[in-house]
């Protein structure tokens, strides 16, 4: 049968990429996405200012949710200092496969812990099972659907604190109208648009950066 997209991507990525060089399997992939075959990927455009967000966090532990093929995980990865990691989640076995060959091409796997599974199951047991105290920044980039309620489970799990930094991907397109007016209209959350593009695209879409001011 024909070869999955995550699996041509990957294929992408082993062609075009050097092992252990994150930067260029950010690259490979980018370029396959814009001129061969679109997927969804944060991208390269809303991926800087993903970047400049890890930057200025400076987290310890990151989690992110929904890894598809480790695309964002690398980009995350790649700047964290050394004892950070990233928890990324992703319940689909394929992709997760993949997501685990592209992560170990960038050189990147002692900053990366993928975990294969459902948000709503693992979440209740991240400190438990990981030693978690508190996220300093979660991404959100899994079934736009899901951003609210596993939100709102982090928060019941103490799972986010003060400072805590919430990034969600894709607030226009597809959108996720009930989450943005929760993080807008909460007085525990401080909310900021980044306008910008759908992956590889000229349509709107941005990321919303909401910081957690505490209870
Ligand atoms: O739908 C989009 N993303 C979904 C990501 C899903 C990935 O995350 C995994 N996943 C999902 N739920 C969970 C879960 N927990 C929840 C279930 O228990 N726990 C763990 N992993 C989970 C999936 O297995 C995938 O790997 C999207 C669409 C467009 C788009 C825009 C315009 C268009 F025209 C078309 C498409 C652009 C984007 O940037 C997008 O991110
Ligand atoms: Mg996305």
């Amino acid at each position: 049968t024909r070869t999955s997209r995550p699996q041509r991507i990957l294929k992408a990525v082993q062609r075009k990429a050097t092992v252990g060089d994150p930067q260029s399997v950010i690259t490979a992939i980018d370029h396959f996405c814009r001129h061969r075959e679109w997927a969804m990927n944060v991208g390269d455009e809303k991926g800087s200012i993903l970047d400049s967000v890890v930057s200025e966090v400076s987290p310890v532990t990151v989690l992110e949710l929904g890894t598809y093929c480790g695309y964002s995980t690398v980009r995350i990865a790649r700047l964290l200092p050394p004892g950070a990691c990233v928890i990324t989640l992703e319940f689909n076995p394929d992709y997760a496969a993949i997501a685990r060959q592209v992560i170990k091409w960038s050189g990147l796997e002692d900053k990366v812990q993928l975990v294969e599974g459902a948000s709503g199951d693992w979440i209740p047991w991240m400190k438990e099972h990981f030693g978690v105290q508190a996220f300093d920044l979660v991404f959100l980039d899994h079934w736009k659907e899901r951003y609210l309620p596993d939100t709102k489970l982090l928060e019941e799990c103490g799972l986010i604190q003060k400072g805590t930094v919430l990034l969600a991907d894709n607030v226009i397109c597809p959108g996720t109208p009930d989450y943005l007016e929760y993080v807008r209209n909460s007085p525990r959350y401080n909310s900021h648009y980044y306008r910008s593009h759908l992956e590889y695209t000229k349509a709107e879409d941005g990321l919303e950066k909401s910081v957690f001011l505490g209870y």
